[in-house]
Parts: structure tokens; C-alpha cells; sequence
């Protein structure tokens, strides 16, 4: 898989030289390309902004900027990316669908935003999807453009080195958030771990950890249950 980050801080994409993606990029699993939009600037300033129309305070992102930028750096195959807190959320689901595919294009935008006309003029021509992490604000979309990048990485064939990891975790295929995990030692701080998870019984284990995560969805997450099917499980399963 190809991605192209397009960013006036490319450096805020650093970290995505480490770990589990740094070893995809260093594999070849991985082809990822981060830009510094003051490429494409037209002036010995390198201006990627200007006063919004309509006034209001900020500035705004130049469209004609932009649109050299992503003439270069988009592919017929490409599926334009733009971090906005106005966009779709971002999921597991959206993550595992991006995964499959082969050419993803993120364009952080700063200040106030990208000329809107960006997205109109791509849409026209290309597949081009809003998306935001959360109702919060951040002031780019290079945190999310970090997000998106680890999160559909991660789900690439070879990435990580388990893949039944990738199996039982929060928001996975159940739909469900994970259970609560321990190691050694069995005794911590007066804090003794489940015995049930040395009893080395696997169907025990098995029903316990899908005890703990349904209770943990519903005290924590109970929008999470009201999307599962009401007859994959009973609510007298969580009953004490
Ligand atoms: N994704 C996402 C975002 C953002 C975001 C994204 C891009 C820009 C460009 C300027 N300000 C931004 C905020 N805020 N909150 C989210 N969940």
C-alpha cells in the first residue's frame, strides 16, 4: 500500500519512522510519503494561505496551492483523505475497509481549514472522504493524518507479527471492548490476578474474557451493544 501525507510539517509525521510502521516502510509492506506542501508555493514567502472571503477571523488555505500538490502526488487509484472536524468518523471499520486499499492521500490542512473548492474540484474526479477522529478540536489534521496511517498500517498483511492480535481487541470483528489483560507476577501490590486465568481450563478462560468484555462494553460503552444483534448474547449474561 501506497500513502502520501501532504503537510506544511512534515516533521509532525516523524513518528511514523518508528515501531511497527517504521519497520512496514523499512519492509516494503509499506510505501509511505510525507510532502511539505510549501512545495508547491509560487512565492519566495512559500504563502499557503489568505484572508477568508466573507471575513470572519483566521486564514484560510489556498486552493490553487493545494491543487498543484495533489495534481502530482494523486494516483487514478487513489482515495483522497481530508482530516476535518466536520468530516465522517473515523472507526475500526472505516480502518479496516481503507486497509484494502492501494493508494490513500491525506491532505492536512491548518488555520481555518483547505479552500473548499479543493474537495468540490476532486470530488469530481477522484474518491475524496472528510474524516474526523472525534467532536473535539485540534488545530491541523496531521494528528489524525498519525491516526489513520497507524491504525490501517497495522491491519496490513505482515505488519504485525501475531495477526490473531489483531483478533480480540476493542472494536474488533465482536464489536465488543477487550478484556482486561494480565501478566506475572500473580500477586501485585495485594492485587492477585483472576484465578480462573491460571487455571489453564481454556473453555473457562474463554467464557470469562467474553464475560469481562461485555460487562466492560456495557458499564463503558453501552452505545457499542445497542449495535449488536440483541440475539448474539443475553443481558442475564452480565447478571452477577
Ligand atoms: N480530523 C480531524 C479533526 C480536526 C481538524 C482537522 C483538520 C484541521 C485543519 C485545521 N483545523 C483542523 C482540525 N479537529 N478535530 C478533529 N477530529
Amino acid at each position: 500500500m501506497r500513502i502520501d501525507v501532504v503537510t506544511i510539517f512534515p516533521e509532525y509525521l516523524a513518528p511514523l519512522e518508528l515501531s511497527l510502521v517504521g519497520k512496514a516502510r523499512t519492509s516494503g509492506l509499506l510505501d509511505l510519503r510525507v510532502h511539505d506542501l510549501r512545495t508547491w508555493t509560487d512565492d519566495r514567502h512559500r504563502t499557503v494561505d489568505d484572508t477568508p472571503f466573507g471575513g470572519g477571523a483566521g486564514m484560510v488555505m489556498r486552493p490553487d496551492v493545494w491543487g498543484r500538490a495533489l495534481d502530482d502526488v494523486l494516483t487514478p487509484e487513489a482515495h483522497l483523505l481530508v482530516p476535518s472536524p466536520a468530516g465522517a468518523p473515523f472507526t475500526q471499520r472505516t480502518a479496516e475497509t481503507w486497509a484494502t486499499e492501494q493508494h490513500l492521500v491525506l491532505a492536512c490542512g491548518r488555520y481555518e481549514g483547505i479552500d473548499s473548492r479543493v474537495v468540490e474540484h476532486y470530488a469530481a474526479r477522484t474518491r475524496v472522504t472528510e474524516v474526523s477522529l472525534g467532536d473535539y478540536v485540534l488545530n491541523g489534521g496531521e494528528v489524525a493524518a498519525l491516526v489513520v496511517v497507524e491504525a490501517v498500517a497495522r491491519l496490513l498483511p505482515g505488519v504485525v507479527g501475531n495477526p490473531a492480535s489483531l483478533v480480540e481487541e476493542s472494536h474488533g470483528a465482536a464489536g465488543l471492548l477487550e478484556y482486561p489483560v494480565y501478566t506475572k507476577p500473580p500477586s501485585w501490590q495485594g492485587h492477585d490476578v483472576p484465578e480462573v486465568l491460571l487455571s489453564g481450563h481454556h473453555a473457562r478462560i474463554a467464557r470469562w474474557r467474553r464475560d469481562e468484555a461485555l460487562r466492560r462494553t456495557a458499564a463503558r460503552r453501552p452505545d457499542l451493544l445497542e449495535a449488536l444483534d440483541a440475539g448474539e448474547w443475553d443481558r442475564h449474561d452480565l447478571e452477577v
